[in-house]
């Protein structure tokens, strides 16, 4: 069954797989997937889930924000109902009872949509361009590393043992042969990833020792947002079904590069479906150099979102295992080291890869950050800077290079709060602000090491 089926579909397709049981997802700030599991029967009978809203201030390690702003943005834990989007339902492949599990949007009792979470701030975001005629156009590349089981967070991370009972100790970019080291797990992935209609297009083996990228099929960014975190899910599951780990951790091993979540994005005419990043003539439009310059302007300031981690800044810091992650928001024809690439392309395919992202983001704000820059460059007619030809690397790091100056830049930033909800970024920015302070209570070992006889 297709995942865009209409809601009166539900019954039918509950019937058609036996379904007994429902998980009742939806994903928080992180992209943890929050939800309550429902017998199928009460759930096709109209009985809908409740969480508080209080789901979307929560910090990564399980608490809260404690401080006067968000108590202003959330001042009571108001009861959200959960209602599910037909076009997310999807089987959950590895269960043993025949299980659903449907990705929900929130809403108040009194009806109104719940501006903290993150899938309704794609939506929002989404309605300003229909609200031009114009529909965005995404394609994902989410990179991830398969590493050994590890139950003791003081040990480092280790690649995992393939088939040939070896770990990778070198450089395997693009190799077949280091990719089916891990064939059982990836015949699996795949064999749940079909159950699920996730619409995966390549597997490629990344830069890292068992690093590797999956891309997805272009299309719809809710839809593929959704693919992106169900897909994650089932990597999790198929690798941990196969005594190994994935990561979307953006910088997991110090001495291997980081992983990314790239996404290449396009504009169609409503109307008509035409690439509008195209001229007439095949050439590159003036709405494509907008975009770009609204990249351009705001990427450096919705950085907690493509890069929402103290971990995701050790991926964009420049050293000799940083591979090719980004540390600028410069533009280019066919080059790797820009922020901002734009592949070679018939004119209908016109479009720009934001390299920026670490894996570690929620797509759903990924997609809703970088489309809320482009549209601001749209709606200012703001120009890019000349195309940058040949390397970028020398030019310096351009963009925030921790996570606390990022959040600082955020909250200065006006226009993006304006388009991607004031509530919901100051409660973004308490929750991050919350986790920042709580990775400072912890002594590392760097610190035991360098300071612990010498100062
Ligand atoms: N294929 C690539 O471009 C590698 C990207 C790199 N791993 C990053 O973190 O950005």
């Amino acid at each position: 069954m297709s995942n865009r089926q209409e809601q009166p579909l539900l019954n039918d397709w509950f019937q058609n797989h036996g379904i007994t049981e429902v998980e009742c997802l939806v994903s928080d700030l992180t992209g943890i997937l929050k939800g309550k599991i429902m017998p199928a029967g009460k759930y096709l009978n109209g009985g809908r889930p409740r969480l508080p809203d209080s789901i979307f201030i929560q910090t990564v390690t399980g608490g809260y924000p404690d401080d006067e702003d968000i108590r202003f943005w959330n001042p009571a834990e108001r009861d959200m109902e959960l209602v599910p989007d037909a076009n997310a339902v999807y089987l959950v492949p590895w269960a043993e009872d025949p299980t659903a599990q449907i990705i929900h949007d929130c809403f108040y009792l009194t009806g109104e949509p719940v501006e903290l979470a993150p899938r309704y701030v794609l939506k929002r975001v989404l309605e300003l361009y229909a609200a031009r005629g114009w529909t965005p156009v995404i394609a994902p590349e989410v990179e991830f590393y398969l590493v050994k089981t590890n139950t003791d967070s003081d040990y480092p991370l280790e690649p995992p043992i393939g088939r040939t009972g070896r770990q990778e100790s070198s450089r395997q970019s693009f190799s077949i042969d280091a990719v089916n080291e891990f064939d059982p797990l990836f015949e699996e992935m795949y064999d749940y990833c079909e159950a699920m209609n996730l619409d995966l297009d390549t597997l490629i083996h990344e830069e890292g020792a068992g690093q590797m990228e999956v891309n997805f099929q272009h299309g719809d960014p809710l839809c593929l947002a959704d693919q992106v975190v169900m897909f994650k899910r089932t990597l999790r599951e198929t690798a941990l079904r196969h005594g190994m780990y994935a990561t979307f951790m953006a910088k997991p091993m110090a001495n291997e590069p980081g992983s990314s979540m790239h996404i290449h994005q396009s504009l169609l005419d409503a109307k008509d479906g035409h690439n509008v990043f195209a001229d007439a003539d095949g050439r590159p439009s003036k709405l494509f150099h907008h975009f770009l310059g609204g990249l351009q302007r705001y990427l450096p300031s919705v950085m907690p979102l493509l890069a929402p981690n103290v971990n995701s800044y050790r991926r964009l810091m420049r050293t000799e295992t940083s591979g090719s992650a980004p540390i600028n928001v410069e533009w280019g024809m066919d080059n790797r080291t820009v922020g901002l690439r734009v592949p070679v392309s018939p004119p209908e395919a016109t479009r720009v890869e934001n390299r920026l992202a670490g894996a570690d983001a929620n797509p759903y704000l990924v997609m809703a950050a970088s489309l809320a820059c482009g549209y601001l460059g749209l709606m200012g007619r703001l120009e890019p800077r000349p195309p940058m030809v040949g390397s970028a690397w020398s030019g310096g790091n351009k963009l925030p290079d921790d996570i606390g100056p990022a959040l600082d830049l955020l909250h200065d930033c006006q226009p993006l709060a304006d388009i991607l909800g004031e509530r919901f970024i100051h409660s973004y920015l308490a929750v991050k602000r919350a986790e920042h302070r709580a990775y400072f209570q912890v002594i590392s070992s760097w610190e035991r090491e360098h300071l612990l006889l010498r100062v």
